[in-house]
């Protein structure tokens, strides 16, 4: 099992994956410290918010010497339960969902996809990246059946909803919202909801108001 986690802000831990996956890099490189500066270049984040998110791992660099990269793989080992495999289904096997199952991400982190589901006849019973393809009357069964709780949604946004009912019933915990849809569920579930169309918005709104300057990189 894996340790109690310890409470950090949602900010901070948001930005854990980023930091997990440059310190992995860096470690597998036998490098064995790393200093704020060089960090913040590398995952975007200001050395600050970097200084004051580590210090909630109890990691205090040293002046001159940095962070200590495999105290602090191992407390976001922990944290991200790195060490316990997250098994998640994915509902909806069209473009987006495809390229997901292909994709799966076991190299990075610590959760797969285990499952997929679909209507459409020509692709239950099939396996994509190595995930089988079941159709989505058997829902409920399989997902209590493997202790699934985690669900990715990448269906039309019009049945996003009704799936999203059956996937409570199937006593989902947490739902990784790919369509328009805005979902209602239960308090007790967390639904995160990622629209490109508006991180692409967003992020052309940056480039045009918030330009990086010559002066900022020195
Ligand atoms: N393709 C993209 O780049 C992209 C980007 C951002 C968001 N999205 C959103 O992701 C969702 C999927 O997009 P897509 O391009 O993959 O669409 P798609 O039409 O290629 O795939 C949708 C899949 O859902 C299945 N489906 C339909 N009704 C279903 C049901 N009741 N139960 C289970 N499966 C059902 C279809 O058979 C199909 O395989 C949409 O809501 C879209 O707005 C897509």
């Amino acid at each position: 099992m894996a340790q109690e986690p310890v409470k950090i802000p949602q900010a901070t831990a948001r930005r854990l994956p980023l930091y997990y996956r440059f310190l992995n890099n860096l470690h597998s490189q036998g490098k064995q410290r790393v200093s704020s500066a060089e960090l913040s270049e590398a995952v975007k984040v200001d050395s600050a918010t970097i200084r004051r998110d580590f210090s909630y791992f109890g990691a205090l660099g040293k002046k001159g010497y940095g962070y200590n990269v495999n105290y602090l793989l191992g407390f976001f080992r922990k944290t991200l339960d790195q060490d316990e495999l997250t098994k998640v289904a994915l509902i909806g096997v069209g473009n987006l969902g495809t390229a997901f199952l292909n994709y799966n991400f076991l190299k990075n982190n610590n959760t797969k996809i285990e499952i997929g589901f679909d209507v459409d006849e020509s692709k239950v019973g099939t396996t994509i990246g190595d995930v089988p393809i079941y159709h989505m009357d058997e829902l409920q069964e399989k997902l209590v059946e493997q202790g699934i709780t985690v669900a990715i949604l990448t269906v039309p946004a019009p049945v996003a909803q009704p799936i999203t009912d059956s996937l409570v019933e199937a006593n989902i915990k947490g739902l990784l919202n790919f369509t328009p849809a805005r979902l209602n569920v239960p308090k007790t579930i967390r639904v995160h909801h990622i629209d490109l169309a508006v991180e692409l918005q967003s992020f052309v709104y940056f480039l045009k108001h918030y330009p990086i300057t010559e002066k900022e990189l020195i």
